[in-house]
C-alpha cells in the first residue's frame, strides 16, 4: 500500500541520534542518511550551496513568546516553549510516530537501493504521465465529485468516463486535477500532490471504505465515525503502538505521543477533540484513555477512572436526534502521572449541562438515561422506595414520545452503572440518595396545581406526585406547597407574600426540578472527584483530555447553541493559535525566511462575543465612573439586559441592532433574530427564551427549601447555591438586582472557559477533529458534502496547507550541536553551537529547502530529524 511505501521513505529519511541505524547507498541527502553513512564510514557528498541562510550569532535559548493577548484574554500570560517544543501545535508530527509519515514529495533514499516494486510502478514514465493527466475529478448533478478518466478533449471540452461506466461531456475547465493512483489513501493529507477539496475528500473516503477510519492532516488527527465496530482497537493494538510496530494514525498514536512527550519535555499535554454532535467525541476520548490506563495502568485507579464513563453517560448523555448518546455537556478529564509514568488520579471538569432537557425535549428524543435506566433496571426494593413508574406515566419523559434506543437495554445499563458507582466508591446509601433524587425530579413533573381563586392563582394538588416528592426529599407537603404556590418579595423594604399564577407555579416547578438534576450532576462528578484525587502522589504531570460540543447550527438556534458557538470559537481560536500563529511567530521571531500563509483568523467573531466595555468619548468627558463605560459584546450586552426587570428578548434583540450593526460578524435580523458570522459558517439565533436561561433564576424560596428538607443531600444542594450566591459580591460591574442568586449562565460559562483556556495553555496539545460521514448514524455511507462542511468548519484544509509549508520540528542550536556534534570530522569543540549546527549540516550535505537556520533554533521540514 501507497501509505506503508511512504512510510518507510519517511523513516529512513530521518536523522537518528542513537542506535543502530541500516546503511543506505551514497546519494542520499537526509541526515538520517548521513548519520547512517557516517557511522558505517561512507563518505558524505560536497556541501550544496545556500546553506546557513540568515544565521545570526545569537546563541542563546529561545523562548516562544506569543503576542500579548489583550486584558480580556486568556492568553494574558506568556506561553513558554521547552527547549524541544517539537512540531507545530505540539503534538506534532515531529514528535509523533505516526505523524512523521507527513514527509514532503521529494528524492526517495530508498530509491537509490535498487528496484522496488513501487519504482516499477514509476519507472515508466511516459505511460505514467499520459495516465495522470487522464486522471481528474469532475462534479456530478448531484454536486458529489467523482474520480473520472478523460476520454478525449477537443475545444474546451472533455469527454469523461465516470465511476460505473458512464460517459460525461463537461468543460474541460470545470474538472480538478487527481492525484497519481499511488497517493489514493495516504494516511497523511499532507502526502496529496494537489491538495484539493475533491482530492481531500477522495482520499478520506477510499481510507473510510476499507474501515481505515483515522488519516492524519499534518499534526492533527481527522477521525472519520464508523458507525460499526472496527478491529482497531484492544490489547494488540495497543501493544503494537506502544512497541511502535504499528504506526497507521490512530488515537493510540496520538495518545503514546502525549505520554511520551509528557514524559520526555516534562510538559503536561492535551488531547482537544472535536467535531459535531455524533461525530465520534466521545468515543474517542475512550479509546484515548483506553490506551493511557494500559499504559499507565498497574494501581487499579485506571480502572476507576475509565469507570466514571457509564456513570457520566448515564448522567449526562441523551438520545437526539443527531446522536442516541449524545453528551450534553462538556468535559475535561485530567489524568495524573506518578514520577514513573504511572497514572495516580484523575479530575473531571464539566460544563454547560443542559438543564432544560430535565423538563422539556424534543419528539424523537429522550430525557437524560437515567431516568429510563432507572426505571428499567431498579431492583423491587428500591422500586417500592422510590414509588418508581414506567417511563410513559411521567409528564417530563412522556412529552417526547420516545422511551427507548435501538439496541439498548436500560436495565442492563442500570446495572453497569450501579456497579461503575461501586468501582468509584460511591456508598450504597449515597447511590440510593442519588437515585431518590432522580425519582424527586420525575415525580415533581408529576406534581399538578389547583386553581383557588378567579385570579388563576394555585395551589400544589395534594395527591400522589406531592406527596412522594415530600417523601424522597423529606419535606412537609406544606412546605412543597409553600415553595410551589408562593413567593416572598421584599417590596420597599417590607416583607410581602405573593400568590403564583398557574403559570407562575409550573415554572417554579419546573426550576426546581431543573435546579435539583443539575446539582445531583454536579455532585457526582465532585464525588468521583474525590474518588479519584490523587492527594499526598500528585506529580503535577498530567494529560487532560477535552471532549467538548461542537460547533452547531439548526434551523432554529437558541441560547444553547449560543453558549455551544461561543465555546468553539475559543477553541478554535486555541487551535488557530497553535498551528497557525504561534507557529508562523516563531518562524519570524526567529529571522527564518519565511512568507507569511494567511489563515481564517475568528479574532473578530470572538470578540463579538467577549468584547467587555468600550470607552466612549463623551463618557470620558462624564466624571461619574459608570458612565465611562459601555457593554460592547454580546455577552455583556445579554447580561446587561438579564439585569433589567422590565427586560425582554425583544428588547435585548434590539439593543443588540443598535449597538452593533457595523460589526461585520453581526448581522441584526427582523423581529427577535440576529445572526453570528462564526469561522464555521453564519448562524442565526432566535433570542426567544435568551434572558430567561441567561438569568437561570432560582428563587431564594426554593433554595432555602432545600436547606430545610430533611435529606442530607438537597441540603448540600442548597448550601453550594446559597454559596454561589454570595460570590456574587466579589463581581466587577455587576449590577445588585434582589433576585439574581448567582452569576449569569453565560457570564458563568465565559469565566469557565477562560480558566479551560489558561489551563490548556500550559499544555502541549493534539488534535483530534472527529468527522461524521452521515446524519443517519449508519456505516459505509460517506456523504461528500457533509463531511466537506466539516473539513472546513474546523480548518483542516488550511492546517495542511500551512504544515506542508513549514518547518514542524525545531531544535534550538545548543541541543542539536550536543545531539549531532561527535558526527563532525574536525574537532569542533571550541565553537559555538550555531557554528557547530551549520557544519553539520554542510558535511552532510542536507538539502537547502529541507531546513532554515535561526537565530536560535534550526528549523526542519517534516520528517528530517528522527525523534525518539
Ligand atoms: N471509533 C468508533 N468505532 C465505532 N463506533 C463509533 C466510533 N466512534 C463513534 N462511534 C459511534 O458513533 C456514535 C456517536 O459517537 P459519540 O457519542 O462519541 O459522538 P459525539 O461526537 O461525542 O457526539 P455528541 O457531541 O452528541 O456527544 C457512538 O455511539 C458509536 O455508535
Amino acid at each position: 500500500m501507497a501509505s506503508v511505501e511512504v512510510r518507510s521513505v519517511r523513516k529512513s529519511a530521518a536523522l537518528r541520534p542513537r542506535g543502530p541505524t541500516k546503511v543506505q547507498p551514497a546519494r542520499s541527502m537526509s541526515l538520517d542518511y548521513k548519520y547512517s553513512a557516517a557511522r558505517a564510514g561512507v563518505e558524505a557528498g560536497p556541501a550544496p550551496n545556500g546553506v546557513g541562510r540568515r544565521a545570526a550569532a545569537d546563541e542563546e535559548e529561545g523562548e516562544a513568546v506569543p503576542p500579548e493577548g489583550d486584558a480580556d484574554s486568556p492568553y494574558s500570560s506568556k506561553a513558554t516553549t521547552t527547549e524541544e517544543e517539537g512540531s507545530a501545535g505540539g503534538g506534532g508530527e515531529a514528535n509523533s510516530a505516526s505523524s512523521a509519515a507527513a514527509t514532503p514529495r521529494r528524492p526517495s533514499p530508498a530509491a537509490a537501493a535498487g528496484p522496488s516494486p513501487r519504482d516499477t510502478r514509476w519507472g515508466d514514465t511516459s505511460s505514467y504521465g499520459a495516465k495522470k493527466k487522464n486522471r481528474v475529478f469532475c462534479q456530478l448533478p448531484n454536486g458529489d465529485w467523482a474520480l473520472c478518466t478523460v476520454i478525449t478533449t477537443s475545444g474546451d471540452e472533455s469527454v469523461l468516463k465516470v465511476p460505473e461506466g458512464k460517459v460525461l461531456r463537461l468543460k474541460t475547465e470545470s474538472l480538478q486535477p487527481a492525484n497519481p493512483e499511488i497517493l489514493d489513501g495516504v494516511d497523511d493529507l499532507m502526502q496529496l500532490s494537489y491538495l484539493s477539496e475533491p482530492s481531500v475528500l477522495y482520499n478520506l473516503q477510499y481510507r473510510y471504505s476499507q474501515d481505515m477510519i483515522y488519516t492524519k492532516a499534518g499534526p492533527v488527527l481527522v477521525a472519520v465515525n464508523p458507525f460499526k465496530k472496527v478491529a482497531l482497537y484492544g490489547n494488540e493494538y495497543i501493544k503494537a503502538y506502544r512497541n511502535k510496530t504499528m504506526d497507521s494514525p490512530h488515537v493510540y498514536a496520538i495518545a503514546d505521543s502525549a505520554l511520551r512527550e509528557m514524559k520526555s519535555d516534562e510538559v503536561n499535554q492535551s488531547i482537544i477533540i472535536s467535531g459535531e454532535s455524533g461525530a465520534g467525541k466521545t468515543e474517542t476520548a475512550k479509546i484515548a484513555m483506553q490506551y493511557l490506563a494500559s499504559l499507565g495502568g498497574g494501581s487499579g485507579i485506571e480502572y476507576e477512572i475509565l469507570q466514571t464513563n457509564p456513570i457520566l453517560e448515564a448522567f449526562g448523555n441523551a438520545k437526539t436526534l443527531r446522536n442516541d448518546n449524545s453528551s450534553r455537556f462538556g468535559k475535561l478529564i485530567e489524568i495524573h502521572f506518578s514520577t514513573t509514568g504511572r497514572i495516580c488520579g484523575a479530575m473531571i471538569q464539566t460544563f454547560l449541562l443542559e438543564k432544560s432537557r430535565v423538563v422539556q425535549c424534543a419528539v424523537g428524543e429522550r430525557s437524560y438515561h437515567i431516568f429510563y435506566q432507572l426505571c428499567a433496571g431498579a431492583p423491587t426494593t428500591l422500586r417500592e422506595k422510590l414509588n418508581l413508574k414506567k417511563v410513559d406515566e411521567y409528564k417530563y419523559l412522556k412529552q417526547s414520545c420516545c422511551y427507548s434506543i435501538a439496541g439498548v437495554d436500560d436495565a442492563e445499563m442500570f446495572r453497569a452503572v450501579t456497579e461503575a458507582m461501586n468501582i468509584v466508591h460511591i456508598s450504597k446509601e449515597d447511590q440510593d440518595n442519588v437515585f431518590a433524587m432522580v425519582s424527586a425530579v420525575l415525580w415533581l413533573g408529576d406534581v399538578s396545581f389547583t386553581i383557588i381563586d378567579n385570579e388563576n392563582h394555585v395551589e400544589i394538588t395534594v395527591e400522589e406526585a406531592a406527596e412522594t416528592v415530600s417523601r424522597l426529599l423529606g419535606c412537609s407537603i406544606e412546605d412543597l406547597n409553600l415553595v410551589l404556590s408562593k413567593r416572598h418579595m421584599k417590596v420597599n423594604n417590607e416583607n410581602i407574600v405573593q400568590k403564583l399564577t398557574l403559570t407562575q407555579a409550573t415554572d417554579t416547578r419546573d426550576a426546581l426540578a431543573k435546579a435539583l438534576y443539575a446539582s445531583l450532576f454536579e455532585w457526582l462528578v465532585e464525588q468521583i472527584n474525590k474518588s479519584l484525587s490523587v492527594g499526598k502522589r500528585r506529580t503535577g504531570r498530567s494529560i487532560s483530555i477535552l471532549d467538548i460540543y461542537g460547533f452547531e447550527s439548526f434551523d432554529k438556534n437558541s441560547f444553547e447553541q449560543f453558549c455551544i458557538n461561543y465555546a468553539n470559537e475559543r477553541l478554535q481560536q486555541h487551535f488557530n493559535r497553535h498551528l497557525f500563529k504561534l507557529e508562523q511567530e516563531e518562524y519570524v521571531e526567529d529571522g527564518i525566511d519565511w512568507a507569511k500563509v494567511e489563515f481564517e483568523d475568528n479574532q473578530d467573531c470572538l470578540n463579538l462575543f467577549e468584547k467587555v466595555w468600550a470607552c466612549t468619548f463623551s463618557s470620558l468627558l462624564s466624571s461619574s465612573r459608570n458612565h465611562k463605560y459601555k457593554p460592547l459584546g454580546l455577552l455583556s450586552l445579554l447580561d446587561e439586559e438579564s439585569t433589567f426587570p422590565n427586560a425582554t428578548d425583544l428588547t435585548f434583540a434590539n439593543k443588540l441592532k443598535q449597538h452593533l450593526d457595523t460589526n461585520s460578524c453581526f448581522r441584526g435580523e427582523r423581529g427577535k433574530a440576529f445572526t453570528v458570522r462564526h469561522y464555521a459558517g453564519e448562524v442565526a439565533y432566535d433570542t426567544s427564551g435568551f434572558l430567561e436561561k441567561n438569568r437561570d433564576l432560582l428563587h431564594m424560596d426554593s433554595i432555602q427549601f432545600l436547606a430545610k428538607c430533611k435529606l442530607s443531600i438537597p441540603q448540600t444542594f442548597a448550601s453550594k447555591m446559597l454559596a454561589q450566591s454570595d460570590n456574587l459580591e466579589s463581581i466587577p460591574y455587576r449590577p445588585s438586582v434582589a433576585d439574581s442568586q448567582k452569576l449569569s449562565v453565560a457570564m458563568k460559562f465565559k469565566g469557565q472557559l477562560f480558566q479551560l483556556m489558561q489551563r490548556l495553555e500550559s499544555t502541549t496539545p493534539h488534535f483530534i477533529r472527529c468527522i461524521k460521514p452521515n446524519n443517519l448514524q449508519l456505516p459505509a455511507i460517506y456523504g461528500q458534502e457533509l463531511v466537506l462542511q466539516q473539513l472546513k468548519c474546523c480548518g483542516v484544509l488550511e492546517v495542511v496547507r500551512i504544515s506542508r509549508s513549514g518547518y514542524p520540528t525545531r531544535m534550538t542550536h545548543q541541543k542539536f550541536a550536543r545531539r549531532y556534534g561527535f558526527l563532525l570530522l574536525e574537532d569542533v569543540a571550541s565553537q559555538d553551537p550555531l557554528s557547530v549546527s551549520v557544519a553539520i549540516l554542510h558535511q552532510f550535505n542536507i538539502l537547502p529547502e529541507m531546513y532554515q537556520v535561526g537565530y536560535t533554533k534550526l528549523f526542519f521540514r517534516t520528517g528530517q530529524v528522527w525523534q525518539p
